[in-house]
């Protein structure tokens, strides 16, 4: 199988780079400079050379905070980019896999949220992930729509990798309570999506399309995900940082962020037997990475 990824640095498309070299299926990205997501030209052109068999669509504008001040890049980005790799998957005839976020809904909720759920995003990034799953749909029928929430991995910018960081010079460390979520390895995320692609590509059943939620498995509000960073670094050998658990309004950003992030996979599990697994052992599994690199 080959499959033709957005972006180049990112935690998923880096992922998704680690799982191919491990096993058969061929993987390509698809990146800046040659193709920008804010310049639509340069998206067609990029995907018919490479034939790929299904069209992961992983790159985004992900500056959640930033995004509040630079609106217009961030839907050129998620929204009308995001459309036109759909599109440009279309005009190849393969489906597109396409990466959306926890941050499309309000937080209001109770409970887990559904796919069945409204969506209401409170931030600039939010909304403009919204309108990029809106021009997917629209552009590509033969789509499988995955929301994720608060992913860390090895790669990139993430708020494990943040803690790890700021260990180095704090003792202690203000972290929020009061949000609720899903911590989710781009490992385990790359799984999924060579599992999803084998079964969507020559298989045109209407049950494996839309809308699925795929978040590693339980759930911590970013204060007990900062904990357990940091009781897994003193295991490892290393500093010792006390978390103090604060409200979201002790930690102002320019960005409001939901204070329920939690995703129900039960639809996933239902149409593909998938359900990631727990976020502790995986985030295990990528603190081990990160220290034997020395980070
Ligand atoms: N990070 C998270 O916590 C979550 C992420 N998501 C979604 O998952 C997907 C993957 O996220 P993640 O891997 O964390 O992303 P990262 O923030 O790690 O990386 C973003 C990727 O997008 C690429 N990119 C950004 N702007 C452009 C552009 N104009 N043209 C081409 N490529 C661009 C970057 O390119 P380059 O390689 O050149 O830097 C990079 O590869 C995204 O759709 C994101 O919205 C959903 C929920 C949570
Ligand atoms: C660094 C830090 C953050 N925080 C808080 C701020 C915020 O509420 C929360 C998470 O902060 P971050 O800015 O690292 O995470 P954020 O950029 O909001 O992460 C989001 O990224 C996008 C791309 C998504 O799609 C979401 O699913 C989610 O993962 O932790 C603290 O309380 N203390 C700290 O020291």
């Amino acid at each position: 199988m080959r499959i033709a990824v957005t972006g180049k640095q990112g935690q998923v498309v880096q992922s998704l780079l680690r799982r191919g070299a491990e096993t058969s299926v061929e993987v390509s990205v698809v990146g800046r400079p040659e193709m920008d997501l804010a310049d639509p030209a340069s998206i067609a052109a990029a995907f018919s050379a490479l034939r790929p068999d299904v069209i992961v669509s992983a790159a985004a504008y992900t500056a959640v905070d930033k995004a509040e001040s630079e609106a217009d890049l961030a839907f050129a980005v998620n929204a009308a980019g995001a459309g036109a790799v759909a599109e440009a998957a279309a005009r190849i005839g393969v489906p597109v896999i396409h990466i959306s976020t926890d941050y499309v809904f309000s937080g209001d909720k109770a409970s887990a949220y559904s796919e069945e759920d409204a969506t209401a995003p409170i931030s600039v990034y939010g909304r403009s992930k919204l309108a990029g799953e809106k021009a997917v749909a629209a552009a590509n029928p033969n789509h499988v729509i995955l929301r994720t929430a608060w992913v860390y991995s090895p790669f990139g910018a993430n708020f494990l990798k943040t803690m790890l960081r700021l260990s180095e010079t704090r003792d202690h460390l203000g972290v929020v309570a009061d949000q609720t979520g899903c911590p989710t390895s781009a490992l385990d995320i790359a799984d999924a999506i060579l599992a999803i692609a084998a079964r969507i590509v020559g298989d045109p059943t209407p049950s494996l399309r839309g809308t699925f939620h795929l978040t590693g498995s339980g759930e911590a509000s970013w204060a007990d995900f900062a904990e357990e960073i940091f009781a897994e670094l003193r295991r490892s050998g290393g500093r010792t940082v006390d978390v103090k658990r604060i409200p979201t309004a002790d930690y102002p950003t320019p960005a409001k962020r939901p204070a329920n992030s939690r995703l129900n996979g039960d639809k996933l599990a239902r149409a593909y037997g998938i359900r990631l697994p727990e976020w502790k052992p995986s985030m295990k599994i990528v603190m081990r990475d990160l220290l034997n690199k020395g980070l």
